[in-house]
């Protein structure tokens, strides 16, 4: 369940008040322990006691070795399975605590309380938990949903634009996925800044929701949540592995605009449709310099994308703005072009 928090966060203590949990363990990273933990810990009333859990900030974090600290921590903490953890943070808290959690004394509960707007409007969401392995994304985790996602708009007022901008992208995604209209609102906004996105959390809350309450374990529908991630995240992958990491969002965008081109070139979308999406994701997004990966580097990402079956890439396409199908094989040929034309950009 999602719920809005409101100043007081009195929802938050009527659910910590309705349960019985032993202790309370709050995952944060620096940022979050500097700018979001002095709000909750302000707010939250509870005579359980707490303990607060500190990891650096950062993709680079979100690995075996990081789980490992925080599984030794709950250990010599004496964390029972009647322990809560606190998940405050952006998307890397959000997947990693929810992975920890969930396979800690194999499993206790944790609640999600994303303080970027891309974990509010997606990571927080749907219980995809995990961690990186040898820089492929998100390889190792587990489905569990949260006992309980709070939304506090207010924590976006200390993130930086970059960020928030990183955000935006999974909103452009859900807007692109499954409602036109949510993407028509959003390109609508000439300056992207936290009073214009606020008022569109909402509705890309409500896509994801409903994206993953008709298919909580990725068999069909949910696959469309997976736009613009096949080549998003082998770019994604291939910058960690390079020491030089991009945001996720980032990727992402870059990730829209190769495959907004590929459903082109395979015949689902229209020219005109693919240079309205492309257009205005370069309108948000500066070009990512994609000039040294070698195209062989790239396919043996996608090979291990989770999406595939048989060792076939299964690509999430758009088959208009506002609809997306998945399961589509595309030629070698196609994917090579869509990469192709996206390093032009940069001339353009
Ligand atoms: N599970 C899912 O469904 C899902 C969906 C989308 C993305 N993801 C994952 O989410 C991760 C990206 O999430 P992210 O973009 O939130 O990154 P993040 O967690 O790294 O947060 C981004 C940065 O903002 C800082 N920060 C967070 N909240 C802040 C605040 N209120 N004020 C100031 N600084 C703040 C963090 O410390 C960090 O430096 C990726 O690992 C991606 O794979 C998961
Ligand atoms: O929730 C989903 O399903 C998504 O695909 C949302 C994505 O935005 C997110 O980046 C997700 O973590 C990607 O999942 P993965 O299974 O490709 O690792
Ligand atoms: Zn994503």
């Amino acid at each position: 369940m999602i719920t809005i928090l409101n100043d007081n966060f009195s929802q938050l203590n009527d659910f910590l008040h309705g349960n019985s949990f032993s202790k309370i363990f709050i995952l944060v990273d620096e940022n979050t322990h500097e700018y979001c933990l002095p709000v909750l810990l302000g707010n939250m009333e509870t005579d359980l006691g707490f303990e607060i859990l500190e990891i650096e900030a950062g993709e680079e974090m979100k690995n075996i070795q990081t789980a490992n600290q925080l599984w030794e921590i709950l250990t010599e903490m004496q964390a029972d399975r009647k322990a809560l953890v606190i998940n405050l943070g952006g998307g890397v808290i959000t997947d990693m605590g929810g992975f920890v959690a969930s396979t800690y004394k194999r499993g206790i509960q944790f609640i999600n309380i994303p303080t970027t707007l891309l974990s509010m409007c997606d990571a927080s969401i749907g219980g995809k938990t995990g961690i990186d392995l040898m820089h492929f994304k998100n390889m190792v985790g587990t489905f569990t949903f949260p006992e309980q996602i709070f939304v506090y708009p207010k924590f976006l007022e200390t993130l930086p634009f970059k960020e928030l901008r990183s955000g935006f992208a999974e909103m452009l995604k859900h807007g692109l996925i499954a409602d036109k209209n949510h993407w028509e609102n959003l390109i609508r906004i000439n300056k992207l800044d936290i009073e214009s996105v606020i008022p569109h959390i909402q509705a890309s809350m409500n896509i994801k929701q409903n994206v993953v309450d008709q298919d909580f374990h990725e068999k069909n529908i949910r696959k469309t949540l997976n736009f613009a991630h096949t080549i998003g995240h082998a770019i994604e992958s291939l910058c960690l592995e390079q020491g030089n990491p991009v945001l996720h969002g980032e990727a992402v965008a870059a990730g829209t605009i190769c495959e907004a081109y590929l459903s082109y070139l395979e015949g689902l979308l229209s020219e005109e449709d693919s240079q309205i999406i492309i257009e205005n994701v370069q309108k948000y997004y500066p070009y990512l310099d994609i000039s040294d990966f070698k195209d062989e580097d790239i396919f043996t990402l996608l090979l291990n994308d989770k999406k595939n079956v048989n060792s076939k890439i299964n690509f999430s396409l758009l088959s208009g703005i506002g609809s997306c199908i998945f399961d589509h094989q595309c030629s070698q040929k196609n994917i090579a072009e869509s990469l192709k034309f996206y390093r032009k950009l940069n001339n353009a």
